[in-house]
């Protein structure tokens, strides 16, 4: 049996046409029904749902022998124990610094002031504030982080931006972009070994439809 981990939403939907090239169909869908172990038309491929932030903890101690994380749930999580074999492609957004429109972020970094940040993602903001060599009082929040400057909670937010109309739909706008982002198929790496001989024809067949060989990468 090949378990995979994958969370609900974008993740799930666009992994599928992958999935489909490697000729599995998810057989249920996980906005209708309430099960999260979903059977598959291969027997021995199930699909488990779980938190996005939860699928490189799932994959690592092994409740699933293989998922789909975003580069930056991947980079938070340290990926310790993961073969990070294939970048999908998918999910593709940016890590961005933003302020609200009438903050003058670039004179208060120019004056060496501490810059209080909030964020999901401390490890990336910590990182990347540490490489400009500014000071920061990093704040952890689990999501809508666009509120914290209109409140007065943070002067800044290091968030995932899209088309920008979050940013917009809020008066924030984008001052630094940090990375790109996009998803990687992660693996067990104890499973690889010991399911080689069902693994490799899965990520050799998703490797094809997205145009890469399929090989380790670093976060
Ligand atoms: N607006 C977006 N456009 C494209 N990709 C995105 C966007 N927002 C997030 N992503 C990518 O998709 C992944 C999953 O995002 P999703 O919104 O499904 O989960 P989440 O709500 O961030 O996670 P959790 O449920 O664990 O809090 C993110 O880790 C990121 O890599
Ligand atoms: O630039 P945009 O296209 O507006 O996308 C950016 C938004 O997308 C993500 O949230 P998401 O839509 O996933 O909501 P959630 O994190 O609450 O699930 C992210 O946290 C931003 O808020």
């Amino acid at each position: 049996m090949i378990t995979l981990a994958l969370s609900k939403g974008r993740i799930f939907e666009e992994t599928l046409p992958l999935l489909a090239a490697a000729g599995i169909q998810v057989l249920e869908d996980p906005e209708s029904s309430r099960k999260l172990i979903l059977p598959t038309n291969q027997p021995d491929v199930r699909v488990v749902l779980v938190r996005a932030t939860d699928v490189p903890t799932y994959v690592a101690y092994g409740g699933a022998d293989i998922g789909v994380a975003g580069r930056d749930v991947l980079i938070e999580h340290g990926g310790a124990g993961l073969y990070q074999p294939l970048d999908l492609q998918i999910a593709q957004c940016r890590m961005s610094v933003a302020v609200r429109d009438d903050f003058d972020y670039a004179g208060v970094v120019q004056q060496g002031s501490r810059l209080r940040v909030a964020t999901k993602y401390t490890s990336i903001a910590r990182q990347h504030f540490a490489e400009k060599g500014v000071h920061v009082d990093l704040i952890k929040l689990y999501g809508s982080m666009e509120l914290a400057p209109l409140t007065g909670l943070a002067d800044a937010i290091v968030d995932l931006v899209s088309t920008g109309s979050t940013l917009k739909a809020n008066r924030l706008v984008e001052v630094e972009r940090i990375m790109d982002i996009s998803s990687r198929l992660v693996v067990n790496q104890a499973a690889l070994k010991l399911k080689r001989e069902a693994l490799k024809p899965l990520i050799d067949a998703i490797a094809a439809a997205v145009g890469q060989p399929a090989g380790s990468r670093p976060a």
